[in-house]
């Protein structure tokens, strides 16, 4: 049985939303997404049902094998994965309102204001009853952290980072094949600079409250999977 940290800092939600420099901001968002209304007052705590639940970061930059991991992790410790990037790419191919915002930032390997994510992360969540969730891609930045933990009133229970040299990344994004429109060499130029200069500092803060796992990316997926494992196995037993 896994048990959750309990949750913390519930507060009232006064949401500051930036694009990291996108000429997208708080009034393109302050809408709807896939047709239902995006109220930052709804936004006011994680749903019941998951207050007890386990929240996993996975976080890493771009190639560096998240994906991958985590649809072992599914298989082997019946998380749900919630892959942020997977869950904005939805929006785009279902068209809402915010598609052509979120096309715009991925092309340009910018970040999604943070109330979008967290909206459709938590959506997610909520219509799951799995308790054990993997947010795979997420948070990118400081103020992405800041915004689910002030929203959500939690932080994750622990925090995988893969840690993977640029050159493997670079190569493992060219030869990926899936058709993403941010896998060439010019976005990947700028999703490692944004990775650098905003992501890093959320694995720092992770690191510093003792919550990160930091993963040798570099190895046969199932060499990988070796390292991931004990980290699980570990918070399994602890829970039981
Ligand atoms: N250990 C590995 N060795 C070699 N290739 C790998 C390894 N792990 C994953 N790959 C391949 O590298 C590519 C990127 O992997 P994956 O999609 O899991 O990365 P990611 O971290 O989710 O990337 P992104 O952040 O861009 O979504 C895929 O084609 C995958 O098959
Ligand atoms: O929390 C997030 C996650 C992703 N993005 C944008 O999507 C792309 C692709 O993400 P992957 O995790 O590599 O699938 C990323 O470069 C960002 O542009 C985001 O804005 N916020
Ligand atoms: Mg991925």
């Amino acid at each position: 049985m896994w048990k959750r940290a309990t949750a913390t800092l519930k507060s009232s939600l006064s949401l500051h939303i930036t694009n990291e420099g996108s000429k997208y901001n708080a009034f393109h968002c302050h809408r709807f997404i896939s047709g239902s209304p995006l109220h930052f007052q709804e936004m006011n705590g994680i749903c019941p049902k998951h207050v007890d639940s386990v929240i996993t970061f996975v976080l890493g930059g771009p190639g560096s094998g998240k994906g991958t991991q985590c649809a072992r992790i599914v298989e082997t410790f019946g998380f749900k994965h919630l892959s942020a990037g997977d869950l904005l790419r939805k929006e785009v191919v279902s068209a809402t309102e915010y598609g052509t915002m979120i096309l715009d930032t991925i092309r340009e390997g910018k970040i999604v204001p943070s109330a979008v994510t967290v909206k459709l992360i938590l959506r997610e969540m909520e219509s799951s009853d799995n308790h054990k969730f993997l947010i795979d891609g997420f948070p990118r930045s400081e103020e992405n952290r800041i915004a689910f933990e002030r929203i959500t009133g939690s932080e994750p229970d622990f925090v995988l980072f893969f840690d993977c040299p640029e050159e493997e990344m670079v190569k493992r994004v060219l030869s990926r094949n899936q058709g993403r429109i941010d896998d060439n060499i010019d976005t990947i130029k700028k999703r490692l600079k944004v990775f650098e200069a905003l992501n890093l500092p959320v694995v720092d803060h992770y690191e510093r409250r003792g919550k990160l796992h930091r993963i040798n990316a570099v190895g046969t997926e199932d060499e990988i999977f070796e390292q991931v494992r004990p980290v699980f196995a570990a918070c399994e037993q602890t829970a039981a």
